[in-house]
């Protein structure tokens, strides 16, 4: 089975293939989250894994974009606890710190630790582990990366500071995508699903009474523009429920209501 990610080992991505599909897997390493969608739909990839959203930084929003561009299936989801620590090259001090690199979400889930540190410089780049092992192969002084201590084991770097993460509990969510919708079973007890609604009075207050009545309780709602249309706004919305329910009913209801809605995924829940 091979899997595709955005960064290469060491990375949050990494641990959770290893986590959700165990070692056996194979693994794709991409530059970017579009490439990874592109080899699922291209078929090069069986599955990706896409970080979606964490509990300090917030949504990643252009992975839902992808999702749905793509028209990949949601098969399921794993929450990876997060470690951030500061890392530099061996035999370096924290004040001989100019600069830290990391992937825009551990920067901001950091955001905290470096008020402390007003003249360090912070920059976005591709991902945590990516920082690590430029830092260790080319040398860099001065340069620090924020990532997990797997990283800082793979490529000998230093351990600057531990859990610089603004809280201990940090949690990012991660989805598992494939090309086609995988069969449904008895066990799934969460949906995903974009719902595209008119801007009228009263129509988001009745899709989520709707959902309610049908015994579907709302994990997530994330509203995103839609970009033909300026000012008009879709609903990504995660609903979990128990025992049978009758979802599909549900969404017939709704799409009777005038609603698009586009099934992103059906899935066990692992919160
Ligand atoms: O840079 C990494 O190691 C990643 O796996 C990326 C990523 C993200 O996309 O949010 C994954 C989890 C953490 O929240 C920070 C970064």
């Amino acid at each position: 089975m091979r899997v595709g990610i955005q960064g290469i080992p060491g990375s949050f991505h990494h641990q959770v293939v290893l986590d959700y599909f165990g070692n056996a897997s194979e693994i794709s390493y991409y530059k970017t989250f579009e490439q990874v969608a592109k080899a699922v739909f291209e078929g090069r990839d069986q599955y990706a894994v896409l970080a979606i959203e964490n509990s300090i930084a917030g949504a990643i929003l252009p992975n839902y974009e992808l999702i749905d561009r793509y028209g990949l299936s949601i098969s399921g989801e794993y929450y990876l606890p997060i470690s951030h620590n500061l890392m530099a090259l061996p035999g370096q001090k924290i004040e001989a710190i100019k600069e830290v690199r990391s992937h825009p979400m551990a920067l901001l889930q950091c955001k905290k630790f470096f008020e402390a540190y007003p003249e360090v410089l912070l920059i976005d780049d591709i991902d945590t582990a990516t920082v690590a092992k430029r830092i260790a192969t080319d040398g860099l002084k001065g340069i620090g990366a924020i990532a997990s201590k797997t990283a800082a084991a793979i490529y000998q770097l230093e351990i600057l500071a531990s859990d610089i993460q603004t809280v201990k509990d940090n949690f990012t969510r991660f989805i598992i995508l494939q090309r086609e919708k995988p069969e449904s079973t008895d066990a799934v007890n969460k949906i995903s699903l974009k719902i595209t609604i008119s801007n009228e009075k009263g129509s988001l207050a009745k899709l989520l009474t709707l959902l309610s009545d049908y015994g579907l309780n709302l994990s997530k709602i994330q509203s995103v523009p839609v970009i033909e249309k300026p000012w008009d706004y879709a609903f990504f919305i995660d609903a979990q429920f128990e025992g049978h329910v009758d979802f599909r009913s549900a969404l017939a209801k709704i799409k009777l209501e005038g609603a698009e809605v586009k099934v992103l995924g059906e899935y066990i829940s692992r919160k």
